[in-house]
């Protein structure tokens, strides 16, 4: 089912917590809204599935406006399912009847039918009779899940539906969700303030700020092309490092690198990703000294000094164990790996 936004505005008294927002989620796709608290991903969401009605513009489902106040489609009539970040299983219903109840409209044989398949899709038709309390939290979860997708909804919204879970237990329920939201082919909006939740499970990334769409594109292309400075620190923790524009290139105590559409004179700022930063052997490339190595597994994370940057600069990499905090080392930034702003676009 296609559901779209267009110049949707959303005040509450005096917050704007949407402006002028549009935005088209395509059949079946998989889409995060992704931004900082209080951008308005939750309202995006409140407004689709009918619960808030838009200040102006309109909420189309399958092109058909559902928000004109003169014909509102109310949410138990937009065939949306809805998973919220704290579950919302209800405690005093059994894991089936809460499955079932979004299934009322469907006769008792054929509702327990529909539940237990359900909670089999997720792993967890043997939990049918027992209570939401005896179960762990990404059982909940999974429970909230076969819920949502019972009733067979178009659309699918779900409001930071992992981020009450651990780690471990978040990859392995991102993942599982991700693969059941394409078995069951519903359109799907995923809430969420974490960039590595949004680029596992999304076709599309939405990034929003301050009630608006700033960027909208595959994981990929935010990660390697974000629109600004403010997209950027999204994806990555950069070192930023300021320069000036001169002859085309931005000069800084770490080198110049290249910024031919940058004005002259201005200031701008060099974002250098700590993976893509190597270390060579003292003598080549910029002279730097090893200040901080901490073994973090596959790589460590090290934070090396170079002359006349007044910051250490944040490497990624696997060292060999000759190398020792104080030694000097040689600092290589290649320079097509950066990404260059303006400063002011922050
Ligand atoms: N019912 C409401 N009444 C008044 N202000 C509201 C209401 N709902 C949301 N807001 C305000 O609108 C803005 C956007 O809120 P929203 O919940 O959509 O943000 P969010 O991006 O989902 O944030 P979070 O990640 O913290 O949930 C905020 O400033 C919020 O305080």
């Amino acid at each position: 089912m296609a559901l779209g936004f267009e110049g949707v505005t959303q005040r509450f008294g005096a917050v704007t917590a949407l402006s002028d927002v549009s935005l088209t989620v395509r059949p079946g796709e998989i889409v995060a809204l992704l931004g900082q608290s209080g951008c308005g991903k939750t309202t995006l969401l409140r407004l689709a599935a009918g619960v808030e009605r838009p200040s102006a513009g309109r909420v189309l489902l399958e092109g058909r406006d559902v928000s004109d106040p003169a014909r509102f489609v109310e949410p138990e009539h937009r065939g949306v399912g809805f998973v919220f970040q704290d579950y919302a299983l209800f405690p005093h219903l059994t894991v089936g009847e809460n499955v079932r109840f979004g299934l009322r409209g469907q006769g008792a044989a054929a509702a327990e039918a529909t539940a237990l398949r359900a909670l089999a899709r997720v792993g967890l038709a043997d939990f049918y009779g027992a209570y939401p309390h005896m179960l762990s939290g990404g059982e909940q979860q999974r429970v909230a899940l076969a819920r949502a997708i019972a009733p067979r909804p178009g659309v699918l919204l779900m409001d930071e539906p992992f981020s009450n879970l651990d780690r471990r237990l978040r990859d392995v329920v991102r993942d599982e969700t991700a693969a059941l939201l394409e078995e069951t082919g519903a359109t799907s909006i995923i809430v969420t303030h974490d960039p590595e939740d949004a680029m596992r499970i999304a076709d599309r990334i939405v990034l929003m700020r301050a009630g608006r769409i700033i960027q909208v594109g595959t994981g990929e292309e935010l990660y390697r092309t974000p629109a600004s400075l403010f997209a950027a620190r999204f994806f990555c923790d950069f070192t930023e490092v300021e320069g000036w524009v001169a002859g085309g290139a931005v000069d800084t105590p770490l080198g110049r690198f290249a910024a031919p559409d940058l004005p002259e004179g201005s200031d701008a700022i060099v974002c250098i990703r700590p993976h893509r930063v190597r270390i060579v052997p003292k003598g080549y490339y910029l002279p730097g000294r090893l200040v901080a190595r901490r073994f973090l597994g596959e790589f460590d994370h090290l934070l090396v000094a170079v002359e006349g940057f007044d910051r250490a600069l944040s490497v990624r990499a696997s060292l060999s164990d000759e190398i020792a905090v104080g030694d000097e080392v040689g600092v290589e930034i290649p320079s097509d790996e950066v990404l260059v702003f303006p400063a002011a676009d922050q």
